[in-house]
């Protein structure tokens, strides 16, 4: 059975509480733009994609179910009000935000159509919330084949044979709409019997790696180890060359014009580790991840969440040798009265990213050093040609 981190149909919408993951899988129902913007902020649905298309789908359940004025504009006025509230659940991923500048673009011509009305507008702004989570599976699946071939073709592991991967955070099926970014292209990778080995790690401290990229590796049963942050260099230097380990395939919340990074914080420290050891360090994101509007990483706000998050450990009872789900205790594992830093997010500065991998294709470098992501956008008609571009 497929993961599904969103159930929708028309009027109806569930995620999965991906705080109780893996060991419980409970959907919440969302009725509103308000139950969204609460669910995205405590992080029962997360990932940058998935936050814009659930963010997106639950104003459009809203819409459906709510009695409609007949008045164009005003039914304009609703959704834009809606969609400024929405964006101020989590600020670094830009997808929420460049799926709200796309919706808004929808209601404008709809409200001023021929014969526009408050049923017209909604229909327009229903329709274009639901091609979003559709477009978001095709273009993982794409961004999964030019991943996994230009892994392939492109490093010396690729070339001896099977390769290793490791890989930050969660970017899977429950990070989006599904299939995933940088887990689908380790998917890809295990579908063209290409992947050896796939390494996940931990992602202090939401934990995304142990409690949801752990989880999907062994239900699409991908060959994979679990390792704690802490460990990847020891893992890179130790194992490295038995295990035939290729590089670091990761997401992004955020990529700047220049290249430059925002993903879950440790990113940046993997990203050094890729080059001290010369191996490759790709970031997978879909162009609704691409931000030409914010120059470098200088520019991306990074997310601060509460110190609880550090200090406290959630989770059922287990007493070293079974689990008590019936019991969820929260525990502390640090030191009453110190004090905690916890960005949600670290910037990867472009000259350590050795390629953007995105849905039309896999984005090098220049011969100076330079990512011209504008090309990305230009593509249109390149999905299934070669998947390098970009690169001069
Ligand atoms: C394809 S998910 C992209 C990105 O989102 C995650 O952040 P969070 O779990 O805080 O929503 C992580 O940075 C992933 O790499």
């Amino acid at each position: 059975m497929v993961l599904q981190a969103i159930k929708y149909s028309r009027g109806q919408l569930e995620i999965l509480d991906q705080l109780k993951l893996p060991h419980q899988e409970e959907y919440d129902h969302v009725y509103s733009s308000t139950d969204a913007w609460h669910a995205i902020k405590e992080m029962r649905t997360r990932g940058a994609p998935a936050i814009a298309i659930v963010a997106a789908l639950a104003l459009a359940v809203e819409l459906v179910n709510m009695k409609l004025t007949p008045v164009a504009e005003e039914v304009k006025v609703f959704i834009m009000e809606k969609l400024d509230y929405l964006v101020t659940s989590r600020p670094t991923a830009v997808n929420l935000a460049d799926a709200a500048r796309k919706l808004r673009k929808t209601v404008e011509d709809a409200s001023v159509a021929e014969g526009a009305n408050g049923e017209s507008v909604r229909e327009a702004y229903v329709a274009a919330a639901e091609k979003m989570l559709i477009d978001d599976v095709s273009d993982n699946e794409n961004i999964g084949k030019h991943g996994a071939e230009w892994i392939v073709s492109n490093t010396d592991a690729g070339k001896k044979g099977k390769v290793s991967m490791i890989t930050h955070c969660n970017t899977g099926s429950l990070a989006t709409a599904g299939y995933g970014t940088a887990l689908g292209v380790i998917r890809s990778l295990h579908a063209k019997g290409a992947l050896k080995h796939a390494f996940c790690t931990e992602t202090r401290p939401y934990n995304q790696g142990s409690r949801l990229t752990a989880f999907e590796l062994v239900h699409d049963q991908i060959p994979a180890t679990l390792v704690t942050d802490s460990m990847a260099a020891a893992l890179i230097r130790l194992k490295g060359e038995s295990e035939n380990i290729a590089g670091i395939v990761v997401g992004a919340d955020r990529v700047a014009a220049n290249g430059d990074t925002a993903n879950k914080i440790g990113t940046y420290s993997l990203a050094i580790l890729a080059k001290h050891h010369g191996i490759k360090f790709l970031v997978a994101a879909p162009r609704t991840t691409i931000d030409l509007s914010t120059k470098s990483g200088a520019d991306i706000v990074i997310e601060e969440r509460p110190g609880k998050e550090v200090t406290l450990v959630k989770g059922p009872r287990h007493d070293g040798a079974t689990l008590d789900l019936a019991v969820v205790e929260t525990v502390s594992i640090a030191a009453n009265g110190i004090g905690v830093w916890n960005p949600a997010f670290d910037v990867t500065p472009a000259e350590l990213i050795d390629g953007i991998i995105t849905e039309v294709g896999v984005v090098e470098k220049d011969s100076n050093g330079v990512f011209h992501l504008e090309h990305v956008f230009e593509a249109e008609g390149t999905q299934n040609k070669p998947s390098t571009i970009g690169g001069i």
